[in-house]
């Protein structure tokens, strides 16, 4: 998370009042992430999360979000549970931007995830979807393939301020994915955004997820791409194949793939680059001066997804082709 929306001590107070959380006690906002403003609270009842919505978020889609963190909680996940007002609603506004308050989770994310930090995320990840298969809510991804033009389009003409020869690039791999993306395999809810920031671990056990809100209906495979980004590849750039034999080891010991979501695992990694890719080269010239915000590097996920590009079969990402 970030902070693009200051909130006053007052204005806290009075939003407060609402909620049965005590007196609050100190407040600060939270530097880490870079979709949503996000404020850590302490009041005289513990300590809570608020987050005030920013542009990535739909209003509309704020139930979807609450209602999945209530149902993955009902089977067993642990994750942020929202708060409920005296009147019992769990959505509210504050400083001009739709408003909630989460409870905090306990562990700490890890920087340099270990082999056996990716086994047992892999295990998480297929926990999350098993647990969403019966959640009653849909939610389109406005984040993947159909997606992902429109936003290229708001970036392409600055893309190669970023490197030289990206738009073109980016354009060769759009066209390729947009052409061959498959839409037969098994699909649920997927967290779509399961970075190693999104999961806290208390020694090498995952102790819970957070940050649902790209969370979505889609192909459960391509979050399985996701995470192979986001976890398996080392600050140098190399694909850690351990790594991602341990990711998807402990993802198959909950749910294994089947033989075409296996066979889908390269062109899927190509599009979880290239939608991560995107968002970071739209975010680089569009983060408002003065926000309290991190930048993410593009280029990262351009090698990334330049790595499989050479990829032509599962057994390259840890795994055997065939079940
Ligand atoms: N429920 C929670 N419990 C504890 N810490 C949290 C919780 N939600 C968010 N945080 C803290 O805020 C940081 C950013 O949150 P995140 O949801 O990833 O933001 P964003 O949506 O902007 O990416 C996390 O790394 C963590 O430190
Ligand atoms: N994971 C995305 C950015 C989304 O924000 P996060 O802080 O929740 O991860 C990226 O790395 O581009």
């Amino acid at each position: 998370m970030a902070v693009y929306t200051d909130v006053t001590a007052d204005e806290l107070q009075a939003y407060l009042g609402d909620y049965d959380l005590g007196d609050l006690l100190s407040y600060k906002g939270i530097a880490e992430g870079v979709e949503n403003s996000n404020f850590l609270l302490h009041t005289t009842r513990g300590h809570f999360i608020l987050t005030l919505y920013e542009k990535r978020v739909a209003a509309g889609d704020l139930p979807f979000f609450i209602g999945l963190m209530e149902h993955l909680a009902a089977r067993g996940l642990t994750c942020p549970q929202p708060v409920k007002t005296r009147a019992g609603t769990a959505l509210g506004r504050l400083a001009g931007r739709p408003s909630a308050i989460v409870t905090f989770l306990d562990g700490m994310w890890v920087r340099r995830p270990t082999v056996a930090h990716c086994h047992a995320l892999g295990g998480a990840l297929a926990a999350m979807h098993l647990a969403g298969l019966d959640f009653s809510m849909q939610r389109r991804n406005s984040l993947s393939v159909d997606g992902w033009r429109p936003l290229f389009e708001t970036a392409r003409a600055r893309a190669d301020e970023v490197t030289p020869g990206l738009a073109d690039s980016i354009e060769a791999a759009l066209t390729t994915l947009e052409s061959g993306w498959p839409t037969e395999l098994p699909h649920g809810v997927i967290h779509a955004d399961l970075f190693p920031d999104n999961v806290f671990f208390l020694g090498d056990r995952v102790s819970g997820l957070i940050d649902f809100y790209f969370a979505c209906t889609d192909t459960l495979a391509y979050d399985v791409a996701i995470c192979l980004n986001a976890w398996c590849f080392e600050a140098d750039g190399a694909y850690n194949v351990t790594k991602g034999r341990a990711l998807l080891d402990g993802y198959e010991r909950v749910r294994p793939l089947s033989a075409p979501e296996r066979a889908a695992l390269p062109v899927l990694c190509r599009g979880a680059a290239l939608r991560f890719l995107l968002t970071r080269l739209v975010d680089w010239f569009a983060v408002p001066a003065g926000a309290l915000v991190r930048r993410k590097d593009p280029l990262e996920y351009y090698r990334k997804l330049r790595f499989h590009q050479t990829i032509d079969g599962a057994r390259d990402y840890g795994i055997e082709a065939a079940c």
